[in-house]
Formats: structure tokens, sequence, C-alpha cells
């Protein structure tokens, strides 16, 4: 029994059964709690969860697009990751650029229109494949604004003839030279840019702290998808702490995930509740390749998920 995911399970039978119904953005309807907290011990194992396949593949591929600084979609379709791309591909179908069928609502309207669904995987296709081959379609219509990546390793300086930062370097400096610091700091939030992106990060701020010889981080998530994001992010944040332990010669310590607006969309109900009633397993392990002696070196063969056994994946629809 792991205590690590028995958390996630309690605060997903938590919101079913406390949470306010409340809109959102995408028009789905929501269940949700505001103000949620989960603790990971990282020694206890990995924490992925076992009552459904996370892929875990997805989640290491876009950890290394965060590190790289990259906020162009194309590295992720050529990892066959596809977790970002409604974002980008609404950027081009509300353009001039943008010849095809009209795809306003294309998010709500293919769970309700199976017509529908298929001209607009075929349009998606098509955005694809033009970020994959076209240089200058990808330059216009891969981005996906200032957040994450960006933010972390290029945060653009406000100083006349200032610099750039890069807040990764600088963390794991810090954690080196000074791992007292309670100013271990990666923010992912930028005021003046971030609320333009097409999905303002969710993943807001996290703190890292040192207490004998374990490094452990604290998020502050705004937002989170119970059922879809939330589950990586808990594994995307642990990955990241293991890495940057590796690289400044710490053990694991905990993962402490606050988030804010905690919900469960009501086309993932019965998702969540087909999750709650499977048996959990033993959490995986991680290796991470000795060998590498910078956090940016990482390529996905020095990342192995090792002995993951799991309940089959769900599938769900994710709201755009
Ligand atoms: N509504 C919503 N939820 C999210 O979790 C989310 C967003 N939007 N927008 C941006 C990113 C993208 N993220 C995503 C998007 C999709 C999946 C998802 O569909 N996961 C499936 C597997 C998908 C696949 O195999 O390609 C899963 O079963 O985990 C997960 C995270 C997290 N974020
Ligand atoms: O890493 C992520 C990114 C996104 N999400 C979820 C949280 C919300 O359901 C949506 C974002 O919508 P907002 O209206 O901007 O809050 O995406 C996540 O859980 N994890």
């Amino acid at each position: 029994m792991s205590k690590n995911e028995e958390q996630y399970l309690n605060l997903a039978q938590k919101i079913l059964d406390e949470g306010h119904e409340k809109g959102d953005r995408t028009g789905t309807g929501t269940y949700s709690i505001f103000g949620t907290q989960m603790r990971f011990n990282l020694s206890e194992g990995f924490p992925l969860l076992t009552t459904k396949k996370v892929f875990f593949k997805l989640i290491k591929s876009e950890l290394l697009w965060f590190l790289r600084g990259d906020n162009n979609i194309r590295f992720l379709l050529q990892h066959n990751n596809h977790i970002w791309d409604e974002w980008a591909f609404q950027q081009w179908v509300e353009s001039e650029d943008y010849d095809g069928p009209d795809m306003t609502d294309f998010g709500l309207r293919s769970e309700q229109d199976s017509e529908f669904k298929e001209e607009y995987l075929k349009q998606k296709d098509r955005f694809v494949q033009l970020i994959l081959e076209d240089d200058d379609f990808m330059e216009k219509f891969g981005y996906i604004g200032e957040v994450y990546g960006k933010l972390w390793r290029s945060w653009a300086s406000v100083l006349p003839g200032g610099q750039e930062t890069d807040q990764i370097s600088n963390l794991i400096e810090q954690i080196k030279t000074n791992p007292n610091s309670r100013r271990l700091i990666l923010t992912a939030w930028n005021p003046e840019t971030t609320p333009q992106a097409p999905l303002p990060s969710c993943h807001v701020l996290s703190q890292f702290y040192v207490a004998d010889g374990k490094l452990s981080a604290q998020l502050y998530q705004r937002s989170g998808d119970f059922f879809l994001g939330v589950p990586f992010n808990i594994a995307s944040y642990s990955l990241l702490i293991h890495m940057i332990a590796a690289q400044t010669g710490l053990e694991v310590g905990d993962f402490v995930h606050t988030i804010g607006d905690t919900h469960i969309y009501k086309n993932h109900v019965d998702q969540v509740k087909e999750q709650l009633s499977r048996p959990m397993h033993k959490l995986p392990k991680i290796w991470l390749n000795p060998e590498v002696k910078s956090i940016f070196d990482y390529t996905m063969d020095d990342i192995k998920l090792v002995d993951y056994e799991s309940e089959p994946a769900i599938k769900a629809p994710v709201a755009v």
C-alpha cells in the first residue's frame, strides 16, 4: 500500500463528495475545491499513479522541453508528444492564415458531434505536419507564449542593457553553494506577459529546500485538472527533484503539492469513479544515468522508469 497514491485517491474522493459545482473557462463544468495539499515522500518510491497507466514518456519529454527553455511544440511533436497540440492549434485556426472549415469551440464541439470531430482531427493532423515540416509555419504558430521553459531559462530583463536570467542554472548553483537559503525559488508567472499566453502557466511557483542531505520542493499550482493534468504534474516535479538532487549530490526528500482551484471536470467523473474502484500497486523507481554531468544534458535514454506495474489506462477528453 502506498501512502503517496492514497493521498491522491482520498483527495479525488473529497472533490467528488464536497466539490462546489463551478463553471469554468472551457464551458465543461467542474466540481472544485480551493486550497489543497498532498505530500509525497520520494524515498517511498516514485509517485507515478498505479491505479491507471500514466504515460511516463510524455512526462519525460515535456520536462526535457521545459529544461531546454523551449516553448515551441515542435520538440514535443518530434517525441510523439501531443499534450500541448490544442493550444497551439487554437492560435492557427483563429488567425487570418487559416483556410479550413470553422473551428470555433473545437474542444467542446468535437465531443458532441462526430462529423465535426472527424474534420477537426483532419485539420489537427495537417497542423502537426506543418509544424514538423515547415520552418516558417513552426515559427509563426508553434509557440505557446511566455510560459514555463521560456521563463525558467531566459527570463527577459526589464533593466536597460540587462541580461536574461537562467533560473535553473541559478537555482542549482544556489543549492550547491548556499543550501540553507530560503530563496530557492523558481517562478513561471510573469504578470506582464504570461496572461497573454494561449494557456497561462498552471504550475506557477516552486520553492526548493535542503535539510539532512535531502532535497525537497513545494509547488504552488493555481489550477489543477485532477484527473488528467495533476498526475502529470506530480510526476514531473518529482522527476525534477530527482534530477536536481543528482546534480547537487543530495538524496531526494518530499514533493509538497499545493493546488489552488482543484477540480474534476464533469466529463471525467465516471473515469475517476472507475479509478477509485481499482487496487493500488507498488510504486516504481527512477534511474538516472550517473554519467550525466549537467541537468541540461539528460536525454530520453538517460532517464528510466523501473518496475512500473499499473492498472490499464483510462481515456478522458481534455478540456480546451
Ligand atoms: N484541461 C486541461 N488539462 C490539463 O491537464 C492541461 C491543459 N488543459 N492544458 C495544457 C496542459 C497539457 N496537459 C495535458 C494534456 C493532456 C493530457 C492527456 O490527455 N493525457 C492522457 C494521455 C494522452 C496521450 O496519450 O496522448 C492520459 O491519459 O494521461 C495530459 C496533460 C496538462 N495541461
Ligand atoms: O500543467 C498543467 C496545465 C494545465 N492544467 C489544467 C488546469 C485547468 O483545468 C486547465 C487550465 O485552465 P485555466 O482556465 O487556465 O485554469 O489546465 C493542469 O492541471 N496542469
